[in-house]
């Protein structure tokens, strides 16, 4: 009978693949029409082809991207009909339909349903594949009354299977077994502000994941040209992510991790936590603000400018009238400057005629040679920017905090003390808590482009440079292009056209990530608790609409600027508009250690509410107490043991930042090459992070390197050691020279 089934399944599984080549195969041929008439035709024809292109090519990388495990589930209904669930729809070619999308109306039985309450439901079936082949399949009769538990997990046997796979460092997406409460929250609303409160593991980051996912399928219209921006907190974070959209068929989601939210700047500059706990108080926009102001300055006195050998004289009451006619333009800074310029030249130029005449030189001085003399006077521009200083965002933080007669002004009410913690050198690299200063700044400062005079000659050499970069193409492939019939044909001027064009057909999300004032149609914010005020403040603006879906766990808040609350994180930017969502499951960490994890907070008087191990692990935490010139030594010894009991899976040593690198060599000196350091190298089998860049990441086997330091760092919080505790999914090992923070150990 199963047999006989299973054989069913294939063969249908065999069909839907069949289909899936035929399509990719469609997609190719016409992709390979379009780009043989590339060149040929008029500009509007070439630009059309390119549309057409970049909707082949997308649609060939999402037929590509959904060939592992294409289909997953089963649903046989009511009414005799079976419906087959997967990464995406199919339709055969008379328009039957083959396969539904997960994220379709029609498939959210397939999560839904229960034996209380079975929705039109007879059978649900998980049909586990390997690649392309079905191994096994796995039924949940629901029209029967041997499920009694509303609460029972479903597609245990899926669930079970799919939580026992080794880490492979990458995240994989769960769309065949999404559990009940998870796909309420995927297919929630998209309006207003969605909270997804969850303890480690519940599976907060993969919901986070199928919502972009469903929230782009359900509300393609909407969203598709405004695009849905996903934030997370770290670049190792966003790679460990990365791959799950794309195998569930989207590929339009913009990622980015917080230190990267402001065009052109990479932050990851390390800083204090003192530091960035200051720069991440609100009241740093007023302190933003003050420094804008502070660039609009009026002379000490009256002062002389030589113009061509004349000397004119600017007043205090000139530049102030001036500023005040700027600044009620309500123009951000260099905007404004343009009136406050303009002002001045044209008193300036009035003076400068009439000392002219006066002196006897006539009345036909021409106006415009006279502006022109003002204008290219030395004495006149530095006086102007004195006055009015156009700026970058950039410029304005980084002499912010290099310049301590700058810093004093625009901090009237910070310490000294708490300057201190913000002064640093000139052209410093940016940290993460820069980032909303930089928005802030770029917010109040607009554009520096104001006159178009800059953009023009950017967009001019922009295209000399693809000129450059055509020639040396068409040079490199000279011997090809004849191959192809197509030399004599393609210049480098239309090589450079070609490049514009393909600027031009960008998708909205490869624009999004450039533009700063780009306004999301939704934002995904994953880890949220560690965001501090004027980071939501950025967020914010990139989402005018306000239609959030916000992840994380109050319990895991290490970063100093941190939530303690929702309500308290949230409310000054969305006031009453949100609402909690929890999840009760943790499908990651064996319950032996996800109790210890739970007992070590509250010992340390941090309620954390405590999500339902799914399963039992085979061992309690391991626990070494050595003296402190041998934990490292310990962590090398206990390694073979650690490697062997999770069967060759990934092992994370997790220890405090300034122990991190002496680890990784001692590791290093004896098992060479396999050794990650740091969260860039999460594929290695052995790798070694801190408890920051362990976030939101998982591995077989976790050793913990002194947990009484993690717990005493961290303010007073129990972030960083939760965080730690709460990443294996089966094994860990806790090696300390300091007695063992309490409750770990029944
Ligand atoms: N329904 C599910 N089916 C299969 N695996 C699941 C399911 N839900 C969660 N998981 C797995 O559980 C693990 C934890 O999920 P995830 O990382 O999303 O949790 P989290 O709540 O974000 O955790 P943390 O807050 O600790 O970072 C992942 O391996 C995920 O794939």
């Amino acid at each position: 009978m199963y047999d006989d089934e299973l054989a069913h399944e294939r063969n249908y599984v065999d069909v839907l693949y069949g289909r899936l080549d035929e399509l990719r195969a469609e997609k190719v041929e016409q992709l390979g029409e379009v780009r043989r008439a590339k060149s040929m035709g008029t500009h509007q024809n070439r630009s059309e082809r390119d549309a057409f292109a970049t909707l082949y090519e997308n649609r060939l990388a999402q037929l590509n991207a959904v060939d592992d495990r294409l289909v997953f589930g089963r649903l046989d209904l009511d009414d005799g009909q079976a419906r087959y669930i997967g990464r995406i729809g199919l339709l055969s070619e008379d328009l039957r339909q083959l396969l539904i999308d997960w994220r379709a109306p029609e498939a959210g039985t397939f999560y839904q349903a229960t034996a209380f309450d079975r929705m039109g439901v007879r059978r649900r079936r998980h049909l586990l594949l390997k690649g392309r082949n079905v191994k096994a399949i796995e039924d949940d009769v629901l029209d029967h009354t041997m499920l009694v538990d509303g609460e029972h997990v479903q597609g245990e046997g899926a669930l079970l299977a799919a939580l026992n796979s080794k880490r492979t460092g990458r995240m994989n997406d769960i769309v065949g077994t999404i559990q009940a409460e998870q796909d309420r929250i995927i297919r929630s609303p998209l309006s207003g502000a969605l909270v997804v409160q969850g303890g480690p593991g519940t599976g907060k980051t993969a919901v986070a994941l199928h919502r972009a996912a469903y929230l782009l399928y359900t509300h393609r219209e909407r969203l598709q040209s405004s695009g849905v921006l996903l934030v997370g907190p770290s670049n190792a974070f966003m790679k460990y992510i990365e791959r799950v959209l794309p195998s569930l068929g989207e590929t339009g989601v913009v990622m980015a991790s917080v230190g990267n939210l402001f065009p052109g700047v990479q932050a990851k500059a390390p800083e204090s936590a003192q530091t960035a706990e200051l720069k991440g108080r609100i009241g740093m926009a007023k302190i933003v603000a003050n420094a804008v102001a502070n660039r609009q300055r009026l002379p000490q006195g009256d002062v002389r400018l030589d113009v061509e050998g004349t000397r004119l004289i600017l007043s205090v009451r000139q530049v102030r009238r001036a500023r005040e006619k700027a600044q009620a333009t309500g123009l951000p800074h260099n905007e404004a400057r343009v009136t406050f310029v303009k002002t001045l030249l044209r008193e300036l130029t009035e003076q400068l005629r009439e000392h002219i005449e006066s002196a006897g030189a006539g009345n036909n001085a021409d106006r415009s040679y006279l502006a022109e003399d003002v204008r290219s006077s030395r004495d006149v521009r530095v006086m102007l920017n004195l006055c009015w200083m156009p700026m970058t965002a950039q410029q304005l933080i980084d002499e912010m905090f290099s310049k301590p007669d700058i810093l004093t002004a625009v901090t009237p009410n910070l310490s000294p003390e708490q300057r201190n913690l913000l002064v640093r050198a000139p052209g410093s690299p940016w940290s993460e808590s820069d980032v909303p200063l930089l928005d802030e700044a770029a917010e109040l400062l607009g554009d520096m482009d104001a006159t178009g005079g800059r953009a023009q000659a950017h967009a001019e050499s922009q295209r000399k440079r693809d000129l450059v970069n055509a020639e040396k193409a068409i040079s490199n492939v000279n011997q090809q292009l004849e191959d192809s019939g197509v030399d004599g044909m393609l210049t480098a001027e239309q090589l450079a056209d070609y490049n514009i064009v393909q600027a031009q057909s960008q998708t909205s999300a490869e624009r999004a990530l450039t533009d700063r004032t780009w306004a999301y149609g939704h934002v995904v914010v994953d880890e949220a608790q560690e965001l501090s005020p004027m980071q939501w403040r950025v967020l914010v603006r990139r989402c005018p609409v306000k239609s959030f879906t916000i992840v994380g766990d109050i319990a895991q808040t290490s970063s100093a600027s941190g939530a303690t609350s929702w309500r308290q994180a949230l409310t000054p930017f969305l006031g009453e508009r949100w609402n909690v969502e929890e999840l009760s499951v943790n499908y990651r960490t064996p319950r032996q250690i996800a109790e210890a994890a739970v007992r070590m907070a509250n010992a340390a008087g941090q309620l954390v509410s405590a999500p339902k191990a799914v399963r039992d692990g085979e061992w309690e935490p391991v626990v070494d107490q050595v003296q402190a010139s041998g934990v490292v030594a310990q962590v090398v010894a206990v390694m073979p043991e650690e490697t062997a009991a999770v069967g060759g899976g990934l092992v994370a040593v997790i220890a405090p930042p300034s122990m991190v690198a002496e680890i990784a060599a001692a590791l290093r000196a004896v098992y060479g090459s396999r050794i990650g350091h740091g969260a860039g190298s999460l594929e290695q089998d052995i790798v070694v992070i801190d408890p920051h860049e362990a976030k939101g990441l998982e591995f077989d086997g976790v050793i913990i390197v002194e947990p009484a330091a993690l717990l005493a760092g961290a303010q007073g919080r129990v972030g960083d050691l939760y965080v730690a505790m709460t990443r294996p999914t089966r094994r860990l090992r806790l090696i300390g020279s300091a007695p063992l923070p309490r409750g770990i150990v029944e």
